[in-house]
């Protein structure tokens, strides 16, 4: 765990924690590379030895230690080196899906940057078949179902738009599970409204708009993120806070946010967890939702996140199963989905004996 993992000291805690941790959950930010546990890094890394990449699991752990944001994205691309071939892929994805069951997470949309593994030689029609086998086996063995958001690695460029929207819209490769469409790495040098052609086709192709902005750039990337990207969720959006104005919009028109508070950490976006805005999010009426952004790199898990939510706005079992309710609401499920993960909330918060 990193420095922002919450120290179990009481009994409240502890009970707190618990709850959590059987508490059904969705996630709707989380990428796919940035979810390999050590485990799988080791492996991979053992199998690759010409990586620089350690394969000692308490080597990785320094290994996963950033000194910003742009140290963190190299580090992230060292370890989208290791998956090499379609199988590197299913097992990856299956592996993830095994670790979201065992947090009691009941549905995630998983961010998939398609061209770091198209462009590293592996067959685009291979990759998708790869991502959809391990869907349909995890939502068959761990009951977790998986949807995906194809990002565009803005910092490599409109050819690297051009790849991800082909992808995502082309019938020869669309995966059944591909509900959404993003814009992640760095924002600094990489300004959103020059991606607006490819979301408009992503849009019209029938696909959610949900870019990454605001995290290591100010609120106009929001705003940009919002009028030309049409985004109808925001990555992070951390920078939301300073404008009110843009708080108040993100209220009114009920655009949540995927607060990942360890990742901003973890990446030095925030210096301190005292000092991360959600407090000033959820006291604007913006629909906050927690996120674990690329969590064993971060040193933590979805429980870990919830369980700083829970300190940082002061909430009880009722609060945290709200939050998980927020997750829900502002995900891409359909109506009957969220009805049944909802349900399962409730039903399990009712059954809770504290509350
Ligand atoms: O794959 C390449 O060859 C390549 C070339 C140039 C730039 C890039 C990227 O910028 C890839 C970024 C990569 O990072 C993922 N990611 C994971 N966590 C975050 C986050 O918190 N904020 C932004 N991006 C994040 C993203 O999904 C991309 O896959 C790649
Ligand atoms: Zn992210």
């Amino acid at each position: 765990m990193t420095d922002s993992s919450v120290p179990a000291t009481g009994t409240a805690d502890r009970d707190l924690r618990s709850f959590i941790a059987g508490l059904p959950k969705a996630e709707l930010h989380v990428h796919h590379v940035g979810s390999a546990s050590p485990r799988i890094v080791s492996e991979l890394a053992a199998r690759h030895p010409d990586s620089k990449v350690p394969s000692d699991p308490e080597a990785l752990a320094d290994y996963f230690t950033f000194t910003d944001f742009a140290h963190f994205i190299e580090v992230y691309l060292s370890v989208v080196d290791l998956i090499r071939t379609p199988e590197d892929v299913r097992l990856l994805t299956y592996e993830v899906a095994r670790d979201m069951a065992r947090q009691h997470v009941r549905y995630a949309e998983l961010t998939i940057t398609p061209f770091s593994s198209t462009r590293r030689g592996i067959d685009a029609r291979a990759f998708m078949d790869a991502i959809e086998d391990a869907r349909k086996s995890a939502e068959a063995e761990f009951g977790t179902v998986l949807r995906w958001c194809f990002d565009i690695p803005g910092e490599a460029g409109l050819e690297s738009a051009e790849e991800t929207v082909r992808l995502a819209t082309d019938d020869r490769f669309r995966p059944e599970g591909l509900v959404s469409f993003g814009l992640g790495g760095p924002e600094i040098g990489v300004p959103r409204p020059q991606f607006k052609p490819y979301f408009d086709r992503a849009i019209a192709a029938g696909l959610r708009s949900v870019p990454h902005a605001g995290e290591t750039t100010g609120p106009e990337t929001v705003w940009d993120a919002l009028t030309e990207l049409r985004a109808e969720r925001i990555g992070h959006g951390t920078s939301s806070a300073r404008d009110p104005k843009l708080l108040a919009h993100l209220a009114e028109h009920r655009v949540p946010l995927e607060v990942c508070p360890t990742s901003n950490i973890a990446t030095r976006a925030v210096r301190t967890l005292e000092e991360h805005p959600i407090k000033e999010f959820t006291r604007a009426g913006v629909l906050v939702t927690i996120n674990s952004d690329d969590p064993p790199m971060f040193g933590t898990d979805l429980n870990n996140e919830y369980a700083v939510a829970a300190r940082l706005l002061d909430l009880d079992e009722r609060g945290v199963a709200d939050l998980a309710k927020n997750a829900v609401a502002a995900s891409f499920l359909d109506t009957a989905g969220k009805a049944r993960i909802t349900a399962e909330i409730d039903t399990y918060t009712a059954a809770w004996p504290a509350s």
